[in-house]
């Protein structure tokens, strides 16, 4: 076949898939009216997501990978929160931030972003109802846990109701040349990160600190011999040039990042519960509460302290457990909680993050 014929096949099934997509919305529609006339439903459903993504990798035939397929479904799902309801969803900035980009990545081209000055206001724009969810930082695989966010669950009601990783790629982003940059402006975790390459290209005098890697962007944007180092949205943000890519020394660098709301989300069969609780002084206290969730086959798959600001050397336990909440060995294990500890709360159910597709 000429390419002509073959573009005019293109074209037949575009006016077809228009169509198709419509259609679809057109039921997103209805579905809008309902949720909004029962109210039990969030906008966004983690789990009806989960669901409506496997479906569509299992049907995937090819010769499109399902990553593509993901893409564009996410996209589509974007489509349908602006139609139910635009969605304002809260971030830590500035823009091109890292949260910017996990929070872009899932929630799509469709909704608000509202970016804030520090994690603990994602957490209170989400309680004052002024954001419908947040994105929030939770731990990165060299850098360990956010306090921040931790210590925010800790002093507000907020709920999780999806998870999420992201690898974290560096980037070197100014509008000059290798050669020309005088400056390299980022912030010191970061800089920490791609140590290597810093060293190996001759640029440890030249580093200079900034509170964000999204400042440092604007900053290499204002000027002709400066370089920012972060991710590749704040490039096309603040309109600089990637001028080396994935600069950090661990290139398996990952954030979980977790979607924060005023309430959690229903069973999918393959959910987490994150729970938090306060063990007393005591020896084998939590010896004893570990022990619980080994005699109800609970598999714990993270575990993490905070000091009790109110009396020294007592700990709250931030613990991850596979299932949801409304599992019968998951009642069971946090009612025997409930005497073997001061105090024990669920921080939320979701659906268990499995990656991204290949
Ligand atoms: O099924 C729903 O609850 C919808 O709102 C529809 C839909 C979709 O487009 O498929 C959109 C948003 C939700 O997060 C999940 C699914």
């Amino acid at each position: 076949m000429e390419l002509e014929d073959l573009r005019k096949k293109i074209d037949q099934i575009d006016s077809r898939l228009v169509e198709l997509i419509n259609e679809r919305a057109k039921v997103v529609v209805d579905v809008g009216k309902l949720k909004r006339r029962d109210g039990s439903v969030p906008v966004y459903a983690p789990d009806r997501e989960s669901q409506v993504l496997s479906k569509i990798c299992e049907l995937n035939k090819g010769p499109l990978p399902d990553k593509t397929l993901v893409a564009v479904w996410r996209e589509l799902m974007s489509g349908s929160f602006f139609i139910e309801r635009p969605l304002r969803i809260s971030f830590l900035g500035p823009e091109g931030s890292y949260s910017h980009q996990a929070s872009m990545k899932k929630f799509g081209q469709s909704v608000d972003y509202v970016p804030l000055a520090d994690i603990r206001g994602v957490f209170d724009e989400v309680a004052r109802g002024q954001c419908d969810f947040g994105m929030v930082p939770v731990e990165n695989s060299s850098g360990g846990g956010v306090v921040e966010t931790l210590d925010a669950f800790l002093e507000t009601r907020i709920m999780i109701c999806a998870e999420m990783e992201m690898p974290i790629h560096h980037n070197l982003l100014a509008k000059c040349r290798l050669e020309e940059i005088e400056k390299i402006y980022s912030k010191p975790e970061v800089f920490a990160q791609c140590r290597n390459w810093i060293t190996e290209n001759h640029f440890e005098g030249k580093i200079i600190t900034e509170a964000s890697t999204a400042r440092a962007a604007e900053l290499a944007a204002e000027s002709e011999k400066c370089a920012a180092i972060g991710s590749s949205l704040a490039g096309r943000i603040y309109g600089l040039n990637v001028l080396y890519e994935k600069i950090e020394d661990k290139p398996d660098n990952v954030t979980r990042f977790l979607i924060i709301s005023s309430r959690d989300t229903p069973k999918t069969g393959d959910d987490k519960t994150a729970v938090v609780f306060t063990t007393p002084h005591k020896p084998g206290a939590l010896f004893d509460v570990l022990g619980v969730f080994d005699k109800y086959d609970i598999n714990l798959t993270r575990i993490e302290s905070r000091p009790n600001k109110t009396r020294n050397w007592e700990y709250h336990f931030f613990a991850d457990i596979n299932g949801h909440k409304t599992d019968e060995n998951i009642i069971k294990a946090l009612e025997k909680l409930h005497d073997r500890t001061i105090q024990v709360q669920i921080l939320g159910s979701f659906p268990r993050y499995t990656g991204e597709p290949d």
